[in-house]
């Protein structure tokens, strides 16, 4: 039985990969659970899953969870960042599952892999700020990195062992989110309601906001760069509104191979935790002559800047990457909380860019000096908007 910590687990991907696993029964062990301030769901699951360790943002959440745990059988529990980093290393944890929303989860995978644990990473932004040092410090652990990112989860299926040498391109799919059709006019009147209504993905807010900017394309530009060893010029996004063919692999030889199904995590994130083993699961099933047809089009980066911002960042390397990411989530976040338009985004992203001088091969903490800088430019910024 594998054993496995979840970190993020009251998130989307938390929830769907407890999902997975109660639909294998006997297949995993739960022996950790993280999570941010849902200190309620969290003790659900500490009764469903009966982990050995639990951890929560904060010590007044943690106070809540324990009063509300006092008269069951009580597992460790502890807090903050230090607590994540002491869970993704727990002795008795085979895999870590890394589900936490933005850059905060770089700590926590690179504790994981520290410790020689296989990583499950759903969390895109570890890699596009500090994919570099990851990389290499798996590959120096024999650490396996497991994609759980849809679009990557395929990418890895097509290639399955194939030496990467024989890749000609990879196709990152995108669904286009919800304002593929609306014109840089309408797009200026959004709101956040419209923005959060994804057409084929129910996910967390973040990356909601991200797949409507196109942002998360952008991130999995470079989070495809890092995981398979590409160029960008070797990284190609088409715009495919179904998401059913999750991405493809176009080789040498020409041939294309695709992997398809229906929208929805819980394939991804299981194909991860039973490599290199397929099992059956609690998937929905693709079934063809249901589809009412595959449509591609070409993205448009005029009423989608994030796209080129993305390849531009990634280009220049160095802590450009993460500073591209930490000016996004302060603007995901100022937008949510209704203090910019939703065309601000990725104006704020350019800008925070433009002012950064980038440092080359980064060590961890210019990485996060980077990140921190972004935030206060990007905050600053944001506050001149505000005022105007
Ligand atoms: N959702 C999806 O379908 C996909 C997501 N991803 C990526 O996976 C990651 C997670 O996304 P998603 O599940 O949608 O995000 P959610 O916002 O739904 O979940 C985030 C999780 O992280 C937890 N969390 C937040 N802060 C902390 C903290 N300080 N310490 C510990 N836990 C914390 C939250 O806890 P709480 O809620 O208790 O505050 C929650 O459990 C992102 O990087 C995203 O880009 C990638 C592909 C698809
Ligand atoms: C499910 C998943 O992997 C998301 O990253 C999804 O791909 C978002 O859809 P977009 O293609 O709209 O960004
Ligand atoms: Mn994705």
């Amino acid at each position: 039985m594998k054993k496995i910590v979840i970190l993020g687990s009251t998130g989307s991907i938390g929830r769907q990969t407890l999902d997975v696993i109660r639909n294998m029964p006997g297949k995993f062990r739960v022996v950790g659970l993280a999570a941010g301030r849902n200190w309620r769901l969290l003790a659900s699951q500490v009764r469903e899953f009966r982990p050995e360790v639990v951890v929560l943002e904060r010590e007044q959440e943690l106070k809540n969870l324990r009063d509300e745990l006092a008269c069951d059988e009580t597992p460790d529990l502890a807090w903050g960042r230090s607590g994540l980093e002491n869970l993704a290393m727990l002795p008795q944890a085979d895999i870590v599952l890394v589900a936490v929303a933005g850059a905060l989860g770089i700590y926590p995978t690179i504790a994981a892999i520290n410790a020689g644990k296989d990583v499950a990473l759903a969390n895109k932004e570890t890699l596009v700020a500090a994919g570099h040092l990851v990389m290499e410090l798996a590959a120096r652990k024999k650490s396996a990195l497991l994609p759980v990112d849809s679009e990557h989860s395929a990418i890895w299926q097509c290639l399955n062992g194939l030496e990467q040498r024989a890749v000609e391109k990879i196709i990152l799919t995108a669904s286009g989110g919800p304002f593929r059709t609306f014109s840089k006019e309408e797009m200026e009147n959004v709101t956040v309601d419209m923005a959060l209504f994804h057409p084929n993905w129910q996910m967390g807010k973040k990356i909601t906001i991200d797949s409507a900017t196109m942002m998360n394309k952008g991130l999995e530009i470079i989070e495809a760069k890092w995981l398979f060893g590409v160029s960008y010029e070797q990284i190609e996004v088409v715009i495919h509104p179904q998401s059913i063919i999750h991405s493809a692999v176009e080789f040498l030889d020409g041939s294309v191979i695709a992997q398809m199904g229906m929208p929805d995590m819980r394939l991804p994130i299981q194909y991860a935790l039973t490599y290199p083993e397929r099992q059956p699961g609690c998937c929905p099933r693709l079934n063809l002559t249901c589809l009412q047809g595959l449509t591609f089009e070409k993205p448009d980066t005029g009423r989608f800047p994030s796209l080129k911002l993305a390849f531009e960042a990634g280009k220049a390397g160095g802590t450009m990457p993460a500073v591209f990411n930490a000016a996004n989530e302060v603007a995901v976040d100022s937008f949510l909380k209704g203090r910019i338009s939703f065309t601000t985004i990725p104006f704020i992203v350019a800008e925070v860019m433009e002012k950064h001088l980038t440092v080359k091969q980064p060590e961890l903490e210019e990485i996060m000096e980077a990140d921190s800088w972004a935030r206060e430019t990007g905050a600053n910024l944001i506050g001149t908007f505000e005022h105007a």
